[in-house]
């Protein structure tokens, strides 16, 4: 099981999920989040982590020329689009990319999980009129069809904590993790405890 911490904003949390044992580490490049941080700030994070955590940068409805200013200032694996972008949008910067769908309904999921070939996972988030991700909300996770992961490489995401990831693990059996709120003491801030507890769930 893989886990991506998301929203690091300093390089206190980001060092504390590492040691936790975080596969991914996740930047917010939405200025309207709480959670945002300047690619300046992210560089800086970057350079000082351990070799072989993947660092993902995550955008909503982005400006093509915003992502290509961050992926020339920051040194990023991976791009998470998380708002109403197409396939073809997301492929142009030639990196693999994580296409965020929100969880409307079976159906939706199907038609939706079948819009992006190119994504090399789908991460599957609560669906919140008009908050693109991050609410703390979850999905049923019984919507997700055992057919859907023959297809796709899911990450399960949304409202996930300590307290619910090992079910969500066991009902979902997905590729990967995500949180972001559930292991925050603030917008923006982790708590260790949290990190360390949510981890060891998610791999146990
Ligand atoms: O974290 C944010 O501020 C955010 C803003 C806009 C889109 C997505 C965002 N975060 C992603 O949302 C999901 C679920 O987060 P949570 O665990 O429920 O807080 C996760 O993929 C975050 O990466």
């Amino acid at each position: 099981m893989k886990v991506k911490i998301c929203g690091l904003t300093n390089l206190e949390d980001a060092l504390l999920a590492c040691n936790a044992g975080a596969d991914a580490l996740g930047f917010v490049f939405y200025p309207p989040s709480a959670r945002y941080v300047e690619p300046a700030q992210a560089a800086e994070i970057i350079k000082r982590l351990p070799p072989f955590i993947t660092k993902v940068a995550l955008f909503v409805d982005p400006e093509p020329e915003w992502v290509n200013l961050v992926l020339s200032q920051v040194a990023i694996d991976c791009i998470q689009f998380h708002g109403n972008e197409s396939d073809e949008f997301c492929q142009q910067f030639c990196k693999p990319f994580i296409k965020a769908l929100r969880v409307e309904s079976k159906e939706f999921l199907d038609h939706q999980m079948a819009c992006f070939p190119n994504a090399s996972a789908l991460l599957l988030d609560a669906f919140v009129e008009g908050i693109p991700g991050g609410t703390g909300q979850c999905f049923d996770w019984q919507l997700i069809d055992p057919e859907l992961k023959k297809r796709h490489r899911l990450i399960v995401a949304g409202g996930l904590t300590p307290d619910n990831i090992r079910q969500a693990v066991d009902i979902t059996s997905p590729y990967a993790v995500d949180v972001s709120g559930g292991v925050e003491q603030s917008k923006g801030k982790k708590d260790q405890q949290l990190l360390e507890r949510f981890i060891a769930q998610a791999k146990a």
